[in-house]
């Protein structure tokens, strides 16, 4: 078996009487296309800080691809790239300024042939003379990006990357994302845009107040905790109710089932009941759903 990219065993972090890491236990495959979710302030970002070495765990171990990030924090640091979530620069840096200290603090010279490749993939190479204060924030968002790839790590963290970033910009960091993910990198996501997760991530954890509250892959996310659903707008919405629907807030009435032809079962006997069918809708199983439903059943 190949070395995991990412091995993270019992770690605990506390602040204080705040219990931010409640044993986290986790492995990452390399070339995963891996999916981080949870709530704010599920430990998300304590966890990839503490990757990253800018957060001690109280108790456990993290190695980034075998390498322990406290007593090896050198080899573990040069295999791992981190986006950040936030926007933190020396405004009096150009963007190639920028990037070319960034790949001195990891021993680098001369690096400018993969600062040009990486600009050029971000759409960001007009701008590499820019100052950093000049760039609107989707643009900083991907100099963020460009940052924690000079020294080409093959496991790359991405802490909300795409907050405040318009669709388009949002489509091309994806689509390089994913390329980055082809040629091989283990690509690391915490969002809240769960579509996101969705379609991109093979695999999700979800954290709740410090702890995993699932790890499949996502595929087996949907299938375990979402089911399909048909949301009728009836006149007689009681009948409905009778019938074993569920209210929603906006007056529709829910079923749940697992396959289409349940549907027309329920439709026939929302029929010979008079509930008198004004409006209806299918729904497909989604990650939102299984997020709520995960979040409010552990
Ligand atoms: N330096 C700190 N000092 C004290 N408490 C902290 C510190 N950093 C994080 N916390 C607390 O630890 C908990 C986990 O925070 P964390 O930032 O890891 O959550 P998150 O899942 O990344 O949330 P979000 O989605 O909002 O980014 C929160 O309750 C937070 O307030």
């Amino acid at each position: 078996m190949t070395m995991p990219a990412i091995r993270v065993r019992a770690v605990t972090k506390n602040y204080g009487a705040l219990t931010a890491l409640a044993g986290v236990d986790l492995e990452i495959e390399q070339g995963e296309f891996f999916g981080l979710l949870g709530p704010n302030g599920a430990g998300k970002t304590t966890l990839i800080s503490a990757l990253a070495g800018l957060v001690r765990p109280d108790s456990g171990v993290l190695e980034i691809m075998g390498h322990d990030v406290v007593s090896d924090y050198r080899e573990a640091r040069r295999n791992l790239g981190v986006v950040p979530q936030e926007l933190v620069f020396d405004p009096f840096f150009s963007v190639r300024e920028l990037l070319r200290i960034q790949s001195g603090y990891f021993g680098i010279r001369n690096n400018d042939d993969w600062i040009d490749e990486v600009l050029a993939r971000l759409d960001l190479s007009h701008k590499a003379g820019a100052n950093m204060r000049t760039l609107s924030g989707g643009m900083k968002r991907r100099v963020l990006v460009a940052q924690a790839l000079v020294h080409r790590p093959p496991v790359i963290v991405l802490d909300e990357p795409t907050a405040g970033v318009d669709v388009e910009l949002r489509q091309g960091l994806w689509q390089f994302v994913r390329e980055l993910n082809r040629d091989g990198h283990t690509i690391v996501l915490t969002t809240h845009y769960l579509e996101e997760a969705e379609t991109l991530c093979g695999r999700i954890a979800m954290l709740k107040a410090g702890k995993l509250v699932a790890l499949d892959t996502t595929d087996n996310l949907l299938r375990r905790f979402a089911t399909h659903s048909l949301r009728v707008n009836v006149e007689h919405t009681e009948v409905a109710l009778a019938l074993g629907g569920r209210a929603n807030d906006d007056g529709w009435v829910e079923f749940d089932f697992d396959s289409y032809t349940e549907v027309e079962a329920v439709l026939a006997r929302l029929r010979e009941a008079g509930a008198g069918l004004r409006e209806m809708a299918l729904g497909e199983p989604d990650l939102e759903r299984v997020f709520v439903e995960l979040m409010h059943r552990v």
